[in-house]
């Protein structure tokens, strides 16, 4: 099986030229003489970039395919131009054992459009009691190497710190949901002048910066991986700066809609916007997308949060946090981070697909565009510009924040092992 990218420029940079890719793999990269039987895919000058990985995705199966499956959620991940996401554990049941973790990995394959691992569980039941079996999941034919609790924070220090601990063992790392509970009880959105003067009961910058900087000490002491997840304020910027500097082995990850939309939205009362942690201050943002820009926050993830409409078109305080993603971050990313000249395509291909997939320990995703490296590839054209529909995207639920917006860049190829998953907005 062959397949011939013509005319594509790596990364958006030098002239266009053919990419040859054999038995999933790129065997040549110049003008290449097209063997008889290949596919032939028409680059006409696009972008082409490492296929995206998304350390941070809610995929709802098992528990509420009403609202997505690893189907679905696959489908919208090869459209948005991933090659691999990491399933969050918060479905029902937990993702807390190997007989969970296991079928979200085969299911994955199953479905064949983008590979699926999943995350585990930090803790029984997403109950912040005690330990989940890190090492059977990790023994597993999944290989969980990214464990959490997401949805929740791991608030307990003594577990934080047994699962670090742990985990040095597996060579995995363990992402944290930032958020004292303790500090956002009855929480709605950002603790700020738009909170107060709307009457939204607040959720202070403190309880995320708080567990950002008791986790770094943890992870330095215990010599242990800790990934922070959806950073949302400007001193978790500077705590993270901080906790690097003196090596602790800490990523982080940014959300599109962190990078993009602020708590202005507030004014709306529309829960659409309603997501955890909240959106930010316009201050905040400016911060991330310079730390993103600097690698002082590695990586974007989309925090893709599918809701039903009875979750999530109802009055704020009973609508659940979270929004759609996959199939939106690379035009957000386009619009915060390139357009502004923050990243180029080499940036973006750092922060959606290299340092995600070394974080995730995927050793064939987030490679270089050369011979010899596995052909998972992202096709962009990046002077188009689409229309956002919830309806319209892949997934189940339609909850997407960008209803209406006009957004620059369009994914027009995914390609996972070789194969062409999605062309031109239509799975293959
Ligand atoms: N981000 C959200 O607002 N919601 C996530 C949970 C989470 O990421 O904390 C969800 O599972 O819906
Ligand atoms: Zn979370
Ligand atoms: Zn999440």
């Amino acid at each position: 099986m062959s397949l011939v990218i013509k005319g594509a420029r790596p990364y958006g940079e030098g002239e266009p030229v053919d990419v040859l890719i054999e038995d999933g793999v790129i065997t040549a990269i110049g003008p290449v003489s097209v063997p008889e039987d290949a596919e032939i895919l028409d680059a006409g000058g696009q972008v082409l970039l490492p296929g995206f990985v998304d350390l941070h995705t809610h995929l709802r199966e098992p528990g509420r395919e009403d609202t997505e499956t690893i189907d679905s959620g696959s489908a919208a991940a090869a459209l948005g131009g991933y090659t691999a996401v990491f399933a969050m554990a918060n479905t029902d049941p937990v993702a807390d054992n190997a007989l969970v973790t296991d079928h979200v990995w085969r299911r994955g394959q199953e479905v064949g459009l983008v590979d699926v691992h999943p995350v585990g569980a930090v803790t029984v039941g997403l109950k912040g009691e005690k330990l989940a079996e890190l090492g059977t999941m990790a023994k597993g034919s999944a290989a969980v190497r990214v464990f959490s609790d997401d949805g929740v924070c791991v608030a307990d220090p003594l577990l934080m710190r047994r699962a670090l601990e742990y985990s040095t063992a597996l060579d995995a790392v363990i992402a944290q949901h930032a958020e004292e509970p303790r500090l956002t009880v009855g929480a709605q959105a950002h603790e700020g002048e738009k909170s107060a003067r709307l009457g939204y009961p607040g959720w202070p910058a403190s309880a995320e910066e708080s567990i950002v900087a008791r986790d770094c000490l943890l992870a330095l002491h215990a010599k242990a991986r800790l990934h922070v997840c959806h950073v949302s304020t400007a001193g978790t910027v500077d705590v993270l700066r901080w906790a690097k500097d003196r090596g602790t082995k800490v990523s982080a990850e940014v959300t599109p809609h962190h990078l993009l939309l602020t708590d202005e939205r507030l004014e709306t009362y529309d829960p659409v916007n309603k997501v955890n942690p909240p959106l930010r201050t316009g201050g905040d943002v400016e911060k991330l997308r310079a730390a993103l820009a600097e690698g002082v926050i590695d990586c974007v993830a989309t925090d893709h949060a599918p809701h039903a409409v009875q979750d999530k078109d109802t009055e704020w305080s009973a609508a659940r946090p979270g929004m759609l993603g996959l199939q939106t971050a690379l035009s957000v990313v386009a619009r915060a981070m390139v357009e502004p000249g923050l990243l180029d395509w080499r940036g973006v291909a750092r922060v959606m697909s290299e340092r995600p997939a070394a974080i995730g320990n995927l050793p064939d995703h987030g490679r270089p565009v050369e011979v010899g490296e596995p052909a998972n590839l992202t096709l962009v054209d990046p002077a188009a510009e689409w229309t956002v529909r919830g309806a319209e995207l892949a997934s189940i639920a339609a909850n997407t924040p960008y209803e209406g917006m006009r957004l620059p860049a369009v994914v027009t190829a995914t390609v996972l092992r070789g194969r062409i998953t999605a062309r031109e907005g239509k799975i293959c």
